[in-house]
């Protein structure tokens, strides 16, 4: 019987996240033995800089496609959103499992939404997404670097002077959090995820075929289908850094994929936003980020970029 070595990141998520689809597996039956690999990777070691300032999306991903191109593991979990939008060579997502929420949740010490907050308010996020989006709806709060994994975050959010910090809703009911800790679940409609927010991403050789067949009977056609938008939407944009991006797609009764879009400047001040609806999900994505660039969201990338030195 083949034993498949899954890497995996040691956070309580990735591991919770990795167990969970090995879970699977098991309740289907499959004939394999699977045992976990912790890979330590160089966003887990940095713990009090601005993740937008030392490096990009592939900062959770790069040692783990490196064990996987020397075998020492076959298959790795990641949160989708975390994977960068090129594929490293070689390695390909053989499955995309049902999405768990796709929302962003804001926390807040006194359990008030994100508008019945008190004027001058301190918001903790690391992400511009989420910064630029609150902005837009309450200019008058201030936005404050918060890192850590969910649990560190949740204890400097009761310690440390925020008054409120968001997390992504997925994440927190993977741990199993109580939601009773959510003081609100932002609408996508005024909060536009980040893309794959919610969706898993499992990434192995792409030459291993044997596992392709097995990821198969893990996946979701219809996140698939969803997700491949919003990241070609990503792809078009050339999101590869944590600039203020957001998109999220449904899918329709007529199975056709809406996809809204946004772009913003970090501070909420200019913003592009795009719906689009359609039935070739890589093709809307792309549509969506052409029209968004032509009307100056490439500006505003290109000035978020510099200031974020890549
Ligand atoms: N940025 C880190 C990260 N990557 C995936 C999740 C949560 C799970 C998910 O979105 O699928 C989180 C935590 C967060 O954003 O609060």
């Amino acid at each position: 019987m083949r034993k498949i070595i899954i890497g995996s990141r040691r956070s309580n998520l990735a591991m919770t996240q990795t167990r969970w689809v090995i879970e699977k597996f098991k309740e289907l039956g499959v004939p394999y033995e699977f045992e976990i690999k912790e890979i330590v990777t160089k966003g887990d070691q940095i713990l009090d800089v601005t993740l937008s300032k030392v490096g990009g999306k592939g900062l959770f991903v790069k040692e783990i496609e490196k064990a996987m191109y020397d075998g020492e593991i076959d298959m790795a979990v990641h949160s989708m959103k975390d994977l960068p939008s090129h594929m490293a060579e070689g390695l390909t997502v053989g499955a995309v499992p049902e999405r768990e929420d796709p929302r962003d949740a804001f926390i807040s010490n006194s359990g008030v939404k994100l508008m019945d907050l008190p004027e001058g308010a301190v918001v903790g996020t690391s992400s511009l997404r989420r910064g630029a989006q609150v902005l837009i709806q309450r200019p008058d709060l201030k936005i404050e670097w918060i890192r850590g994994n969910i649990e560190t975050r949740l204890r400097k959010c009761r310690e440390e002077g925020y008054d409120a910090i968001i997390l992504a809703a997925a994440g927190l009911k993977r741990v199993g959090w109580d939601p009773s800790i959510v003081s609100e679940f932002l609408p996508p409609e005024t909060c536009i995820p980040a893309v794959g927010q919610g969706a898993l991403g499992i990434e192995c050789r792409e030459d291993d075929q044997e596992l392709l067949d097995l990821l198969k009977k893990i996946d979701d056609p219809l996140t698939a289908r969803t997700v491949s938008a919003e990241r070609s939407f990503l792809h078009t944009v050339e999101g590869g850094c944590q600039v203020p991006i957001g998109g999220y797609a449904t899918l329709m009764e007529d199975n056709q994929v809406a996809l809204t879009a946004l772009v913003a400047s970090p501070d909420g001040k200019q913003v592009f936003k795009e719906s689009i609806t359609g039935h070739d999900p890589v093709a809307i994505g792309k549509q969506a980020a052409q029209k968004m660039l032509d009307e100056g969201a490439k500006e505003v990338l290109d000035k978020v970029k510099a200031e974020l030195g890549e």
